[in-house]
């Protein structure tokens, strides 16, 4: 169960301030948090990873306030408990698709699995890459890589920034399929965030981020 409450936000000198909804998505239920460009969505999801540390509220998974936590706890928590699919690939090209992906369990502290990690790929459609270099890969096919690493440790959270926006209809709602099932299958709580509007009917909650909450100063 992911829980935030208060999510306050300010970019430093001078930046624009934020206080999100709060947000309560329980295991295996998926969010979609949508708005327009510009109103926050990315500083949002980021908060939610603990790539940004708020100014004020918490940020609660399973009990822990991630928000409080630091350096390698925070590194460490993050690594077992939430898988990332961030707007831009970012991959370790000197590696193959499965080692990027037991990478992944390494550096959470994770045993090696390499059994999973090919299971991962195959419920993904992309076992047969597993021993590419992702640079081979079209954009669409690293796209399901990093969905699969941000499986593979198995995590309570799956934070999703704009998987679709790039993407045509019918691959756009493949991603999604993908995502909310796989999310389902483990039974981690989902959150996507994007300003795409053709995802918005296929979620069981949607938080709507308008300009507004973008609010200066306070
Ligand atoms: N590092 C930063 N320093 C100062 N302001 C920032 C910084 N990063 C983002 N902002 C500002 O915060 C606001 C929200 O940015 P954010 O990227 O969260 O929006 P978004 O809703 O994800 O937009 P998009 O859909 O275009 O990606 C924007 O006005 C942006 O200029």
């Amino acid at each position: 169960m992911l829980k935030t409450h208060d999510l306050t936000y300010t970019y430093a000198g001078n930046g624009p301030s934020f206080r999100f909804p709060d947000l309560s998505v329980a295991p295996a239920e998926a969010c979609l948090l949508l708005g327009p460009s510009g109103a926050g969505k990315s500083t949002w999801l980021h908060l939610l990873a603990g790539l940004l540390t708020p100014v004020a509220g918490s940020t609660v998974l399973a009990g822990t306030d991630y928000a409080r936590l630091s350096g390698g706890a925070l590194d460490r928590f993050r690594g077992r408990n939430i898988g990332l699919v961030l707007q831009r690939p970012y991959f370790l090209q000197a590696l193959t698709v499965k080692e990027n992906l037991l990478i992944a369990r390494r550096s959470a502290g994770l045993a090696p699995d390499k059994a999973g990690a090919l299971h991962v790929l195959e419920q993904l459609g992309i076992a047969h890459h597993a021993d590419v270099r992702p640079g081979r890969l079209s954009v669409g096919e690293q796209q399901r890589v990093t969905i699969a690493r941000a499986l593979v440790n198995r995590p309570q959270l799956i934070l999703a920034d704009e998987p679709t926006s790039a993407l045509d209809n019918r691959n756009a709602a493949r991603v999604s399929d993908l995502l909310r099932q796989r999310a389902a299958d483990l039974g981690a709580a989902l959150v996507v965030v994007t300003h795409d509007q053709r995802l918005k009917d296929q979620f069981d909650a949607v938080v709507e981020l308008r300009p507004s909450t973008h609010q200066e100063n306070y």
